[in-house]
Protein backbone atom coordinates (compact mmCIF):
# COMPACT_ATOMS: atom_id res chain seq x y z
CA UNK A 1 0.00 0.00 0.00
CA UNK A 2 2.07 3.14 -1.14
CA UNK A 3 0.97 5.81 1.61
CA UNK A 4 0.14 9.19 0.53
CA UNK A 5 3.19 10.76 1.85
CA UNK A 6 4.37 14.94 1.66
CA UNK A 7 7.88 14.80 1.81
CA UNK A 8 8.67 18.02 0.75
CA UNK A 9 9.61 20.15 3.72
CA UNK A 10 10.79 17.42 6.05
CA UNK A 11 11.73 18.92 9.50
CA UNK A 12 14.63 16.86 11.22
CA UNK A 13 14.73 17.86 15.48
CA UNK A 14 17.64 18.96 17.11
CA UNK A 15 17.33 19.57 20.99
CA UNK A 16 20.63 21.70 20.90
CA UNK A 17 19.81 23.66 17.89
CA UNK A 18 15.95 24.32 18.85
CA UNK A 19 17.32 26.12 21.59
CA UNK A 20 15.13 28.03 24.13
CA UNK A 21 12.06 27.67 21.82
CA UNK A 22 12.41 23.99 22.45
CA UNK A 23 11.24 21.28 20.22
CA UNK A 24 7.55 20.82 20.51
CA UNK A 25 7.23 25.06 19.94
CA UNK A 26 9.65 24.84 17.11
CA UNK A 27 7.50 21.95 15.37
CA UNK A 28 4.31 23.70 16.11
CA UNK A 29 5.70 27.20 14.17
CA UNK A 30 7.41 25.34 11.26
CA UNK A 31 4.27 22.70 11.21
CA UNK A 32 1.74 26.31 10.80
CA UNK A 33 4.10 27.78 8.37
CA UNK A 34 3.82 24.05 6.26
CA UNK A 35 6.14 21.74 7.36
CA UNK A 36 5.15 18.41 6.02
CA UNK A 37 6.88 15.80 8.08
CA UNK A 38 8.78 15.65 11.43
CA UNK A 39 11.29 13.56 13.16
CA UNK A 40 12.50 13.96 16.25
CA UNK A 41 15.92 13.40 16.53
CA UNK A 42 18.11 13.21 19.41
CA UNK A 43 20.98 10.31 19.72
CA UNK A 44 22.27 11.97 22.83
CA UNK A 45 18.59 11.42 25.30
CA UNK A 46 18.10 8.46 26.80
CA UNK A 47 14.87 6.20 26.06
CA UNK A 48 12.60 8.20 28.90
CA UNK A 49 13.46 11.38 27.42
CA UNK A 50 13.28 10.76 24.00
CA UNK A 51 9.76 9.39 24.72
CA UNK A 52 8.50 12.71 26.48
CA UNK A 53 9.80 14.48 23.62
CA UNK A 54 8.18 12.64 21.03
CA UNK A 55 5.09 12.64 22.55
CA UNK A 56 5.03 15.91 23.43
CA UNK A 57 5.23 16.23 19.55
CA UNK A 58 2.99 14.04 18.80
CA UNK A 59 0.44 15.82 20.68
CA UNK A 60 2.09 19.30 19.49
CA UNK A 61 0.46 18.50 15.98
CA UNK A 62 -2.37 16.70 16.52
CA UNK A 63 -5.12 17.40 13.70
CA UNK A 64 -3.00 19.03 11.63
CA UNK A 65 -2.25 15.78 9.79
CA UNK A 66 1.99 16.14 9.77
CA UNK A 67 3.39 12.60 10.02
CA UNK A 68 5.88 12.16 13.44
CA UNK A 69 8.52 10.33 12.93
CA UNK A 70 11.22 8.94 15.12
CA UNK A 71 14.84 8.57 14.31
CA UNK A 72 16.19 5.54 15.03
CA UNK A 73 14.02 4.73 18.40
CA UNK A 74 11.79 2.00 16.37
CA UNK A 75 11.02 0.21 19.34
CA UNK A 76 9.32 3.71 21.05
CA UNK A 77 7.02 4.08 18.33
CA UNK A 78 3.80 2.38 19.22
CA UNK A 79 4.52 4.25 22.81
CA UNK A 80 5.09 7.61 21.38
CA UNK A 81 2.01 7.53 19.21
CA UNK A 82 4.62 8.48 16.04
CA UNK A 83 3.50 7.35 12.35
CA UNK A 84 7.03 5.77 11.87
CA UNK A 85 10.69 5.76 12.49
CA UNK A 86 13.77 6.48 10.39
CA UNK A 87 16.52 4.16 10.64
CA UNK A 88 20.35 5.26 9.29
CA UNK A 89 22.79 2.29 7.84
CA UNK A 90 24.06 1.65 11.17
CA UNK A 91 20.62 1.37 12.85
CA UNK A 92 18.44 -1.52 13.17
CA UNK A 93 18.25 -3.37 9.90
CA UNK A 94 14.96 -2.41 7.96
CA UNK A 95 13.38 -6.11 7.98
CA UNK A 96 13.49 -5.73 11.91
CA UNK A 97 11.87 -2.81 11.86
CA UNK A 98 9.22 -3.38 9.79
CA UNK A 99 8.54 -6.74 11.92
CA UNK A 100 8.75 -4.31 15.02
CA UNK A 101 6.50 -1.43 13.03
CA UNK A 102 4.02 -3.96 10.80
CA UNK A 103 3.22 -3.07 7.50
CA UNK A 104 1.15 0.71 8.16
CA UNK A 105 3.65 3.09 9.80
CA UNK A 106 5.96 4.80 7.76
CA UNK A 107 9.78 4.04 7.71
CA UNK A 108 12.62 5.89 5.89
CA UNK A 109 16.22 4.94 5.41
CA UNK A 110 19.09 6.49 5.10
CA UNK A 111 21.44 6.12 1.97
CA UNK A 112 24.85 7.62 1.23
CA UNK A 113 26.41 5.91 -1.57
CA UNK A 114 25.13 3.90 -4.56
CA UNK A 115 26.15 0.38 -3.25
CA UNK A 116 24.01 1.22 -0.22
CA UNK A 117 21.33 2.25 -3.01
CA UNK A 118 22.00 -1.12 -4.95
CA UNK A 119 21.94 -3.11 -1.76
CA UNK A 120 18.15 -1.55 -1.01
CA UNK A 121 17.01 -2.19 -4.14
CA UNK A 122 18.01 -6.00 -4.20
CA UNK A 123 17.06 -6.86 -0.77
CA UNK A 124 14.27 -4.97 0.15
CA UNK A 125 10.69 -4.74 -0.88
CA UNK A 126 8.58 -1.56 -2.56
CA UNK A 127 6.68 -1.63 0.64
CA UNK A 128 9.24 -2.41 3.36
CA UNK A 129 10.43 1.01 3.30
CA UNK A 130 8.58 4.51 2.08
CA UNK A 131 11.27 6.89 1.01
CA UNK A 132 15.43 7.07 1.56
CA UNK A 133 17.03 9.69 2.51
CA UNK A 134 19.86 10.69 0.57
CA UNK A 135 22.98 12.13 1.82
CA UNK A 136 24.48 14.40 2.93
CA UNK A 137 24.30 17.26 0.56
CA UNK A 138 27.20 18.89 2.06
CA UNK A 139 28.76 18.59 5.31
CA UNK A 140 26.40 19.08 8.32
CA UNK A 141 26.87 20.02 11.66
CA UNK A 142 24.27 17.94 13.15
CA UNK A 143 26.53 14.69 12.05
CA UNK A 144 30.06 16.04 12.26
CA UNK A 145 31.55 12.18 11.63
CA UNK A 146 28.80 11.29 8.76
CA UNK A 147 30.47 10.33 5.17
CA UNK A 148 31.78 12.95 3.31
CA UNK A 149 29.24 14.74 1.96
CA UNK A 150 29.05 13.84 -2.20
CA UNK A 151 27.34 16.51 -3.34
CA UNK A 152 23.61 17.04 -5.08
CA UNK A 153 24.51 16.00 -8.63
CA UNK A 154 26.11 12.23 -7.23
CA UNK A 155 22.83 12.23 -4.89
CA UNK A 156 20.18 13.21 -7.99
CA UNK A 157 21.57 10.38 -9.57
CA UNK A 158 21.17 8.10 -6.92
CA UNK A 159 17.62 9.36 -6.52
CA UNK A 160 17.10 8.95 -10.09
CA UNK A 161 17.91 5.09 -9.84
CA UNK A 162 15.30 5.11 -6.67
CA UNK A 163 12.16 2.82 -6.88
CA UNK A 164 11.43 4.70 -3.61
CA UNK A 165 10.62 9.20 -3.33
CA UNK A 166 13.76 10.59 -1.96
CA UNK A 167 14.69 13.55 0.26
CA UNK A 168 17.89 15.37 0.03
CA UNK A 169 19.43 15.58 3.48
CA UNK A 170 22.32 16.61 5.13
CA UNK A 171 23.21 20.49 5.68
CA UNK A 172 20.49 21.60 2.98
CA UNK A 173 19.47 25.15 2.99
CA UNK A 174 16.66 27.05 1.53
CA UNK A 175 18.62 28.52 -1.05
CA UNK A 176 19.03 24.43 -2.39
CA UNK A 177 15.28 24.19 -2.88
CA UNK A 178 14.98 25.04 -6.24
CA UNK A 179 17.63 22.50 -7.29
CA UNK A 180 16.96 19.74 -5.11
CA UNK A 181 13.37 20.22 -6.68
CA UNK A 182 14.60 20.09 -10.27
CA UNK A 183 17.16 17.23 -9.10
CA UNK A 184 13.98 14.86 -9.11
CA UNK A 185 13.61 14.36 -5.49
CA UNK A 186 10.16 14.84 -3.46
CA UNK A 187 11.60 17.08 -0.83
CA UNK A 188 14.66 18.61 1.65
CA UNK A 189 15.36 17.45 4.45
CA UNK A 190 16.48 20.39 7.00
CA UNK A 191 17.72 21.05 10.93
CA UNK A 192 19.47 23.90 10.99
CA UNK A 193 17.81 25.49 7.97
CA UNK A 194 14.42 25.54 10.78
CA UNK A 195 15.89 24.79 14.01
CA UNK A 196 17.38 27.64 15.68
CA UNK A 197 16.48 30.14 13.30
CA UNK A 198 15.38 33.90 14.94
CA UNK A 199 12.05 32.91 12.92
CA UNK A 200 10.96 29.77 12.74
CA UNK A 201 7.19 30.40 10.83
CA UNK A 202 9.37 32.81 8.23
CA UNK A 203 12.81 30.22 7.78
CA UNK A 204 10.01 27.81 7.12
CA UNK A 205 7.99 29.63 4.56
CA UNK A 206 10.74 30.34 2.62
CA UNK A 207 11.56 26.51 2.23
CA UNK A 208 7.84 26.10 1.58
CA UNK A 209 7.24 28.95 -1.05
CA UNK A 210 10.96 27.38 -2.86
CA UNK A 211 9.38 24.40 -3.17
CA UNK A 212 6.38 25.13 -4.09
CA UNK A 213 7.47 27.69 -7.08
CA UNK A 214 8.69 23.94 -8.56
CA UNK A 215 12.26 25.49 -7.89
CA UNK A 216 11.71 28.24 -10.46
CA UNK A 217 12.03 32.27 -9.53
CA UNK A 218 8.90 34.15 -9.24
CA UNK A 219 8.45 36.94 -11.79
CA UNK A 220 7.76 39.97 -11.12
CA UNK A 221 5.91 42.30 -13.04
CA UNK A 222 6.35 46.38 -12.80
CA UNK A 223 3.89 49.09 -14.00
CA UNK A 224 5.81 52.09 -13.61
CA UNK A 225 7.10 55.10 -15.59
CA UNK A 226 10.71 54.75 -17.21
CA UNK A 227 13.65 57.27 -15.50
CA UNK A 228 16.58 57.47 -17.55
CA UNK A 229 18.98 58.06 -14.97
CA UNK A 230 18.55 54.74 -13.75
CA UNK A 231 17.75 55.38 -9.98
CA UNK A 232 14.13 55.01 -10.48
CA UNK A 233 11.13 53.46 -12.52
CA UNK A 234 11.27 50.76 -14.40
CA UNK A 235 14.93 50.30 -14.28
CA UNK A 236 15.24 50.63 -10.53
CA UNK A 237 12.42 48.01 -10.16
CA UNK A 238 14.15 45.78 -12.37
CA UNK A 239 17.49 46.14 -10.96
CA UNK A 240 15.81 45.34 -7.09
CA UNK A 241 13.92 42.10 -8.85
CA UNK A 242 17.20 40.60 -10.36
CA UNK A 243 19.54 41.81 -7.04
CA UNK A 244 16.79 39.74 -5.08
CA UNK A 245 16.21 36.84 -6.98
CA UNK A 246 12.71 37.28 -9.10
CA UNK A 247 12.69 37.65 -13.01
CA UNK A 248 11.88 40.93 -13.83
CA UNK A 249 9.20 42.17 -16.44
CA UNK A 250 7.50 45.33 -17.14
CA UNK A 251 4.50 47.61 -18.67
CA UNK A 252 5.99 51.18 -19.02
CA UNK A 253 3.14 53.48 -18.61
CA UNK A 254 5.42 57.05 -19.18
CA UNK A 255 8.59 58.22 -20.67
CA UNK A 256 10.44 60.58 -18.45
CA UNK A 257 13.30 63.13 -19.43
CA UNK A 258 14.97 62.83 -15.85
CA UNK A 259 18.29 62.59 -14.46
CA UNK A 260 19.47 63.03 -10.41
CA UNK A 261 18.92 66.96 -10.19
CA UNK A 262 15.26 67.05 -11.53
CA UNK A 263 12.57 65.94 -14.48
CA UNK A 264 12.43 67.90 -17.61
CA UNK A 265 9.28 66.54 -19.26
CA UNK A 266 7.09 63.25 -19.27
CA UNK A 267 5.29 61.52 -22.27
CA UNK A 268 2.12 59.99 -21.23
CA UNK A 269 2.25 56.27 -23.06
CA UNK A 270 -1.40 55.90 -25.00
CA UNK A 271 -3.71 54.20 -22.75
CA UNK A 272 -4.62 51.77 -25.12
CA UNK A 273 -1.11 50.67 -25.82
CA UNK A 274 -0.27 50.40 -22.27
CA UNK A 275 -3.24 47.82 -21.76
CA UNK A 276 -1.78 45.79 -25.25
CA UNK A 277 1.75 45.91 -23.26
CA UNK A 278 0.15 44.05 -20.50
CA UNK A 279 -2.12 42.07 -22.42
CA UNK A 280 0.63 40.49 -24.64
CA UNK A 281 2.91 40.04 -21.80
CA UNK A 282 0.85 38.19 -19.14
CA UNK A 283 -0.98 36.15 -22.27
CA UNK A 284 2.52 34.20 -22.41
CA UNK A 285 3.86 35.07 -18.98
CA UNK A 286 2.82 33.90 -15.31
CA UNK A 287 3.22 36.73 -13.36
CA UNK A 288 3.92 36.22 -8.93
CA UNK A 289 3.88 39.73 -7.58
CA UNK A 290 3.27 42.86 -9.46
CA UNK A 291 4.36 46.39 -8.44
CA UNK A 292 2.57 49.74 -9.60
CA UNK A 293 4.13 52.88 -9.75
CA UNK A 294 4.34 55.47 -11.62
CA UNK A 295 0.73 56.18 -13.12
CA UNK A 296 0.83 59.85 -13.93
CA UNK A 297 -3.00 60.14 -15.22
CA UNK A 298 -6.25 59.21 -13.86
CA UNK A 299 -6.97 57.38 -17.14
CA UNK A 300 -4.14 55.23 -16.80
CA UNK A 301 -4.58 54.91 -13.01
CA UNK A 302 -8.69 53.61 -13.95
CA UNK A 303 -6.92 51.65 -16.90
CA UNK A 304 -4.54 49.62 -14.40
CA UNK A 305 -7.17 49.40 -11.92
CA UNK A 306 -9.10 47.23 -14.83
CA UNK A 307 -6.00 45.35 -16.04
CA UNK A 308 -5.14 44.17 -12.64
CA UNK A 309 -8.71 41.96 -12.18
CA UNK A 310 -7.24 39.82 -14.52
CA UNK A 311 -4.29 38.92 -11.99
CA UNK A 312 -4.54 37.34 -8.56
CA UNK A 313 -1.14 37.48 -7.60
CA UNK A 314 0.02 40.36 -5.20
CA UNK A 315 -0.08 43.56 -5.51
CA UNK A 316 2.20 46.40 -3.88
CA UNK A 317 1.25 49.88 -5.14
CA UNK A 318 3.48 52.90 -4.82
CA UNK A 319 1.16 55.57 -5.27
CA UNK A 320 3.99 58.15 -6.96
CA UNK A 321 2.93 61.55 -6.91
CA UNK A 322 6.40 63.55 -6.86
CA UNK A 323 9.99 62.97 -7.20
CA UNK A 324 13.14 63.01 -5.26
CA UNK A 325 13.73 66.80 -6.72
CA UNK A 326 10.26 67.54 -6.15
CA UNK A 327 8.96 67.65 -10.05
CA UNK A 328 5.06 66.25 -9.84
CA UNK A 329 4.88 62.58 -11.38
CA UNK A 330 0.95 62.79 -11.13
CA UNK A 331 -1.84 64.90 -12.68
CA UNK A 332 -3.82 66.80 -9.52
CA UNK A 333 -6.87 65.39 -11.01
CA UNK A 334 -5.56 61.22 -10.77
CA UNK A 335 -5.32 61.04 -6.71
CA UNK A 336 -9.06 60.27 -6.66
CA UNK A 337 -8.22 57.40 -9.68
CA UNK A 338 -5.49 56.29 -7.26
CA UNK A 339 -7.58 56.15 -4.69
CA UNK A 340 -9.92 53.69 -6.60
CA UNK A 341 -6.69 51.72 -7.52
CA UNK A 342 -5.46 51.39 -3.87
CA UNK A 343 -8.99 48.86 -3.28
CA UNK A 344 -6.53 46.53 -5.77
CA UNK A 345 -3.24 45.84 -4.00
CA UNK A 346 -2.20 44.37 -1.13
CA UNK A 347 0.20 46.63 0.02
CA UNK A 348 0.73 50.45 -0.45
CA UNK A 349 3.94 52.12 0.02
CA UNK A 350 2.91 56.30 0.22
CA UNK A 351 6.03 58.31 1.44
CA UNK A 352 4.40 60.80 4.10
CA UNK A 353 3.46 63.80 1.62
CA UNK A 354 1.72 61.44 -0.53
CA UNK A 355 0.17 60.09 2.30
CA UNK A 356 -1.15 63.72 2.86
CA UNK A 357 -2.55 64.47 -0.31
CA UNK A 358 -4.29 60.40 -0.16
CA UNK A 359 -5.65 61.96 3.08
CA UNK A 360 -6.93 65.82 2.68
CA UNK A 361 -4.79 65.82 5.56
CA UNK A 362 -1.37 68.09 6.54
CA UNK A 363 2.01 66.04 6.85
CA UNK A 364 2.55 64.07 9.31
CA UNK A 365 5.60 65.27 11.71
CA UNK A 366 6.11 62.51 14.68
CA UNK A 367 5.59 59.15 14.57
CA UNK A 368 2.20 58.93 16.24
CA UNK A 369 0.97 60.91 13.67
CA UNK A 370 2.46 58.54 10.98
CA UNK A 371 0.97 55.48 12.89
CA UNK A 372 -2.12 57.21 12.94
CA UNK A 373 -2.28 58.10 8.99
CA UNK A 374 -1.03 54.84 8.11
CA UNK A 375 -4.05 53.25 9.80
CA UNK A 376 -6.03 55.62 8.83
CA UNK A 377 -4.86 54.77 5.28
CA UNK A 378 -6.35 51.09 5.54
CA UNK A 379 -9.74 52.58 5.03
CA UNK A 380 -9.20 53.10 1.44
CA UNK A 381 -9.21 49.54 1.11
CA UNK A 382 -5.41 48.15 0.99
CA UNK A 383 -4.89 45.85 3.98
CA UNK A 384 -1.29 47.16 4.25
CA UNK A 385 -0.23 50.26 4.45
CA UNK A 386 3.92 51.03 4.78
CA UNK A 387 4.16 54.68 5.16
CA UNK A 388 7.61 55.90 4.36
CA UNK A 389 9.85 57.79 6.80
CA UNK A 390 12.43 58.91 4.37
CA UNK A 391 10.96 62.97 4.73
CA UNK A 392 11.45 63.14 8.01
CA UNK A 393 14.24 60.65 9.02
CA UNK A 394 14.27 60.31 12.64
CA UNK A 395 17.25 58.54 14.68
CA UNK A 396 16.19 54.92 13.53
CA UNK A 397 14.62 55.97 9.72
CA UNK A 398 11.33 54.59 10.72
CA UNK A 399 8.85 53.27 8.66
CA UNK A 400 5.46 52.25 9.71
CA UNK A 401 3.49 49.26 8.08
CA UNK A 402 -0.24 49.09 9.15
CA UNK A 403 -1.81 45.47 8.95
CA UNK A 404 -5.14 43.86 9.82
CA UNK A 405 -2.51 42.48 13.26
CA UNK A 406 -2.00 45.98 14.20
CA UNK A 407 1.25 48.73 13.31
CA UNK A 408 5.11 47.39 12.96
CA UNK A 409 7.94 49.91 13.04
CA UNK A 410 10.11 48.93 10.30
CA UNK A 411 13.83 50.74 11.92
CA UNK A 412 17.58 50.89 10.72
CA UNK A 413 20.38 53.78 11.05
CA UNK A 414 19.75 56.77 8.94
CA UNK A 415 22.79 56.91 6.24
CA UNK A 416 23.99 60.10 5.41
CA UNK A 417 24.12 60.18 2.10
CA UNK A 418 22.63 62.28 -0.56
CA UNK A 419 22.11 59.85 -3.10
CA UNK A 420 18.54 58.83 -1.97
CA UNK A 421 16.71 58.98 -5.28
CA UNK A 422 14.13 56.19 -6.00
CA UNK A 423 14.53 54.66 -2.61
CA UNK A 424 10.85 54.45 -2.16
CA UNK A 425 11.02 52.66 -5.97
CA UNK A 426 13.27 50.36 -4.63
CA UNK A 427 11.94 49.68 -1.45
CA UNK A 428 7.60 48.90 -2.83
CA UNK A 429 10.40 46.94 -5.87
CA UNK A 430 12.09 44.94 -3.02
CA UNK A 431 8.21 44.15 -1.06
CA UNK A 432 7.50 42.72 -4.77
CA UNK A 433 10.05 40.88 -5.33
CA UNK A 434 10.37 38.84 -2.23
CA UNK A 435 6.76 38.39 -1.24
CA UNK A 436 6.52 34.91 -2.92
CA UNK A 437 9.18 33.56 -0.95
CA UNK A 438 7.91 35.09 2.77
CA UNK A 439 5.44 34.24 5.24
CA UNK A 440 3.65 37.33 5.12
CA UNK A 441 3.92 41.46 4.27
CA UNK A 442 5.47 41.86 8.11
CA UNK A 443 8.04 39.32 7.48
CA UNK A 444 8.78 40.64 3.97
CA UNK A 445 8.79 43.91 4.86
CA UNK A 446 11.69 44.15 7.36
CA UNK A 447 13.15 42.03 4.60
CA UNK A 448 13.02 44.58 1.87
CA UNK A 449 13.47 47.74 5.04
CA UNK A 450 17.54 45.56 5.84
CA UNK A 451 18.06 45.71 1.39
CA UNK A 452 17.06 49.00 0.94
CA UNK A 453 19.51 50.16 4.06
CA UNK A 454 22.25 48.30 2.34
CA UNK A 455 21.06 49.81 -1.15
CA UNK A 456 21.46 53.49 0.67
CA UNK A 457 24.53 52.32 2.71
CA UNK A 458 26.80 51.66 -0.96
CA UNK A 459 24.59 54.51 -2.68
CA UNK A 460 27.89 56.53 -2.79
CA UNK A 461 29.92 54.44 -4.24
CA UNK A 462 28.83 54.58 -7.65
CA UNK A 463 29.15 58.59 -8.59
CA UNK A 464 26.11 59.11 -10.80
CA UNK A 465 25.02 62.14 -11.84
CA UNK A 466 25.48 65.70 -9.79
CA UNK A 467 22.16 65.72 -7.74
CA UNK A 468 20.09 63.04 -5.94
CA UNK A 469 22.62 60.21 -6.96
CA UNK A 470 20.62 56.62 -6.94
CA UNK A 471 21.21 53.62 -4.49
CA UNK A 472 23.12 50.81 -4.78
CA UNK A 473 21.19 48.09 -6.38
CA UNK A 474 23.59 45.38 -6.48
CA UNK A 475 25.42 46.00 -3.31
CA UNK A 476 25.93 42.75 -2.71
CA UNK A 477 26.92 41.55 -5.87
CA UNK A 478 29.96 43.93 -6.25
CA UNK A 479 32.92 44.05 -4.76
N1 LIG B 1 19.00 58.66 4.51
C1 LIG B 1 18.31 57.54 4.75
N2 LIG B 1 18.78 56.63 5.62
C2 LIG B 1 18.11 55.47 5.84
N3 LIG B 1 16.94 55.15 5.27
C3 LIG B 1 16.43 56.04 4.39
C4 LIG B 1 17.06 57.28 4.09
N4 LIG B 1 16.27 57.94 3.18
C5 LIG B 1 15.23 57.14 2.92
N5 LIG B 1 15.31 56.01 3.65
C6 LIG B 1 14.39 54.88 3.60
O1 LIG B 1 14.14 54.60 2.22
C7 LIG B 1 12.81 54.13 2.04
C8 LIG B 1 12.06 55.03 1.06
O2 LIG B 1 11.52 56.10 1.77
P1 LIG B 1 11.30 57.54 1.09
O3 LIG B 1 10.48 58.32 2.04
O4 LIG B 1 12.61 58.06 0.66
O5 LIG B 1 10.45 57.13 -0.22
P2 LIG B 1 10.10 58.05 -1.46
O6 LIG B 1 10.00 59.47 -1.05
O7 LIG B 1 8.93 57.44 -2.12
O8 LIG B 1 11.39 57.87 -2.37
P3 LIG B 1 11.47 58.20 -3.97
O9 LIG B 1 10.19 58.87 -4.32
O10 LIG B 1 12.65 59.03 -4.11
O11 LIG B 1 11.58 56.89 -4.65
C9 LIG B 1 12.20 54.08 3.44
O12 LIG B 1 12.40 52.81 4.01
C10 LIG B 1 13.02 55.12 4.21
O13 LIG B 1 13.02 54.90 5.60
C1 LIG C 1 9.74 57.29 -13.58
C2 LIG C 1 9.77 57.57 -12.11
N1 LIG C 1 8.97 56.88 -11.28
C3 LIG C 1 8.99 57.11 -9.94
C4 LIG C 1 9.82 58.10 -9.44
C5 LIG C 1 9.82 58.37 -7.95
O1 LIG C 1 11.00 58.71 -7.49
C6 LIG C 1 10.66 58.80 -10.35
N2 LIG C 1 11.50 59.77 -9.90
N3 LIG C 1 10.62 58.53 -11.66
MG1 LIG D 1 8.34 57.70 -3.96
Amino acid sequence: MSKDLDLSVYLVTDTVQCGALGVAETVRQAVQAGATLVQVRDPDADDDAFLAMARDVVETVRGTGVPVLLDDRVHLVAAAGADGAHVGQSDMPVAQARAILGPDPILGLSVETGEQLDWAVAHLGRGDIDYLGLGPVRPTASKPNHAPATGLRYLSGLAARSPWPCVAIGGVKAADTAAVRRSGFAGVSVISAICGQPDVRAATRELVNAWASGGLPPVALTIAGSDPSGGAGIQADLKTFSALGAFGTSVITALTAQNTQGVTGVHVVPVDFVAQQFETLVADVRIDSIKVGMLATAELADEVTELLGELDAPVVLDPVMVATSGDRLLDDDAVQAVRRLIAKADIITPNLPEAAVLLGETQATGLDEMSAQAVKLRELGADWVLLKGGHRLDARATDVLAGPDGVHELVSHVVQTKNTHGTGCTLSSALAALRPRNLDWPSTAAAAKEWITGALDHADELGVGHGHGPVHHFYRFWS
